[in-house]
């Protein structure tokens, strides 16, 4: 029967759940753990993990850990034991950076080096995919099955997930319609739907480019603080219009609009980093003292809508050397660099200089 979900459904019920707050089971390896995010964690729920008896970890990334000078024996994450007094305050403290500075952690805080962290490692993986903040509180279940049939909890063979976690899902194209805009008469907007249950991407057409020559083309990551509100704390709403107008100018062109939002970190965790940047950090420390990788886009989405749409070859628009190595590896040549620079002003002359000196922004 067709009926059940198979495992990239069953990844998508597993992000809702955690963004609600209800725990999930993941496998494999002959164990299990029960699983919930931090973030989303309430009282209740903590006390009756108490209950369970054994000693839940607190699963945070190794760049958390590092701020918070934690030893992470797993390399690229950490598990914290919990301290049987710690209560929803001292983990949300160690899941938000929000307070480091204000309120330095009491320490040192025990992680541990003993027993297979896989099953830890795929639930902070998942949590990441569901845009929460990046940390995961397990315990290990002995008997799983039953425990989750219970409680009606969502249950994840991490083998299973893990090549759905690691690679952006299959997109579809759902629709596209005619849409004049302010640059070009003759613009047309297509919607792409990837088959995870994810956010929807957008490609805007202008006119009507040759499949066979290489489009002027961008890859717009959503940026809804610049590209709606005109915030004057990055380029993107400038660099939007300037990209269109361009392709205006030529008669041709297509735009992706990948809904990436704060590369890829959700609009919370980038509001999370802008309070940060508020303290201090620049935007590449925000982001690792919120325990994310600088950049956690997944670029090979424009590329696989580009082949879609018929494109083999692209004039990319950018000022993004990953962007270009990117579009490469996954099959798209780019014929020519195209430089964007527009959009500086005193508010983010900083931010555009740290994404020269650490991301390696072409000037
Ligand atoms: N996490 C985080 N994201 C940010 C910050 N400022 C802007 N962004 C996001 O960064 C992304 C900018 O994307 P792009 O316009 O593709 O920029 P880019 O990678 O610099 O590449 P090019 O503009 O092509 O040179 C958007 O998703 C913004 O929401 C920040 O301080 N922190
Ligand atoms: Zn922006």
């Amino acid at each position: 029967m067709s009926f059940s979900p198979d495992i990239v459904e069953r990844i998508a019920r597993a992000r809702a759940d955690l963004r609600m707050g209800v725990p999930i089971v993941m496998t494999g390896g002959g164990q299990a753990v029960l699983v919930m995010s931090a973030e989303t964690l309430d009282r209740d729920r903590l006390a009756d993990l108490r209950d369970l008896g054994g000693v839940p970890h607190l699963v945070i990334t190794g760049r958390r850990a590092e701020t918070l000078k934690a030893r992470a024996y797993d390399g690229d994450i950490a598990r914290v034991r919990l301290p049987s007094d710690a209560d929803l305050t001292w983990l949300r403290a160690i899941a938000d950076p929000a307070d480091d500075l204000r309120t330095p952690m009491k320490g040192p805080l025990a992680t541990e080096r003993d027993g297979a962290p896989d099953l830890h490692r795929a639930a902070i993986k998942l949590v990441k995919s569901a845009q929460l903040l990046p940390a995961a509180l397990a315990l290990t279940l002995k008997n799983a099955a039953t425990f989750a049939l219970e409680h009606g909890l969502t249950v994840i063979p991490a083998d299973l997930a893990a090549p759905h976690l690691a690679a952006s899902s299959p997109l579809h194209p759902v629709v596209h319609a005619r849409l004049p805009i302010r640059a070009a008469d003759a613009g047309r907007l297509h919607i792409f739907r990837p088959e995870d249950g994810g956010e929807e991407h957008y490609a805007i057409e202008i006119g009507r480019p040759a499949r066979d020559k290489p489009v002027l083309a961008r890859l717009h990551s959503a940026c809804f603080t610049g590209d709606v509100l005109g915030s004057l704390k990055c380029d993107c709403g400038p660099q939007l219009n300037a990209a269109l107008m361009q392709m205006g100018g030529e008669g041709a062109g297509v735009l992706l609009y990948l809904n990436q939002e704060g590369r890829g970190i959700g609009l919370a965790n980038k509001m999370r980093a802008y309070s940060l940047q508020d303290q201090g950090f620049d935007t590449v420390e925000a982001n690792h003292r919120l325990g994310f990788e600088d950049d956690e886009r997944d670029f090979r989405i424009g590329a696989k809508i580009l082949k879609e749409l018929g494109f083999s070859s692209v004039r990319l628009l950018t000022n993004n050397p990953r962007k270009i190595e990117m579009m490469e590896a996954t099959g798209i040549s780019v014929a020519e660099r195209v430089a964007l620079k527009v959009g500086e002003n005193a508010h983010n002359t900083a931010y555009l200089a740290t994404k020269a000196s650490k991301s390696g922004h072409m000037l």
